[in-house]
């Protein structure tokens, strides 16, 4: 395989003597989509945490492009390239989408949040705004407060806002939760048109959109890697089949 744009060996996380995430190992591919499923309480946010900086392990290395990040915080991994997109439009919802895009670029550029900037300042980063705006087709929306956008395109500025930060690698947590068919489709098509040169690594329930977008598949049970491999592969796995029903077998 080649050399993968992140890799974990051995990743745990306890909370008070409940392991989460159990002694992990992953090779997320360079330029590759690679999804993270499995039951409720599997560990898979608890490791999306991990990944970012959010949680610190208990043990184990996480690397980025061949150097060690484990335990840097949320703002250096961000630094190095790693972005995670959140439920933030809610934070300035009477912002424009363009102005957030603005906000979340300035940020990136070192000058911090300074909201106090002069619109001249803020002029700077319209263009580039647009642009990303256009990456994820908001652009005839530009100037829509983000509160009174539709749930789809709210999701979308989100991935706008991450975007923004030019990341080499992008996590997304459940891309299409609480979507319907229309805005799942135009979601998977936004993510196979941002994924290009950018390594994607994202959580997701819908199994359809797993076998869209996925070039690989890691199923977690119980904090634990159970299954790794190509979409058709894992989902004809007997194991996975159990785990998901609940049996138990799996275990034996
Ligand atoms: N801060 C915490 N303190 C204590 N226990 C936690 C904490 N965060 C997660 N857990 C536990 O760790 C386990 C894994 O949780 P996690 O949220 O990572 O699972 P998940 O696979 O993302 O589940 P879901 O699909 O429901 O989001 C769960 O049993 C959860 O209760």
């Amino acid at each position: 395989m080649a050399a993968a744009m992140m890799s974990v060996r051995g990743l745990s996380r306890d909370f008070r003597g409940f392991r989460a995430v159990d002694r992990v190992d992953l090779d997320i591919a360079r330029d590759s989509v690679h999804a993270l499923v499995g039951p409720n309480g599997a560990g898979k946010t608890t490791l999306f945490n991990l990944l970012t900086g959010f949680l610190t392990p208990t043990a184990g290395r996480v690397e980025l492009d061949g150097r060690d990040i484990t335990g840097l915080p949320p703002e250096r991994i961000a630094g190095l390239g790693v972005a995670r997109s959140f439920q933030i439009t809610s934070l300035f919802p009477q912002l424009s989408a363009v102005e957030q895009v603005e906000l979340a670029l300035q940020g990136h550029s070192g000058r911090g949040m300074a909201f106090w900037r002069s619109r001249r300042t803020m002029r700077r980063y319209r263009e580039p705004a647009m642009r990303v705006l256009e990456q994820v087709g908001l652009e005839d929306v530009a100037a829509v407060p983000g509160q009174e956008l539709a749930y789809g395109r709210k999701r979308a500025l989100e991935l706008a806002l991450a975007l923004a930060l030019h990341p080499r690698v992008l996590l997304l947590d459940e891309p299409t939760a609480g979507m319907g068919l229309e805005d799942i489709d135009r979601t998977v098509e936004l993510i196979e048109r941002v994924r290009r040169d950018r390594t994607v690594v994202m959580v997701e329930h819908n199994m359809s959109v797993v076998g869209r977008l996925a070039d690989r598949v890691t199923v977690l049970t119980a904090g634990r890697v159970l299954v790794e491999g190509g979409y058709d592969e894992v989902r004809a796995d007997p194991r996975v089949i159990d785990a998901y029903l609940g049996t138990g077998h799996a275990a034996r």
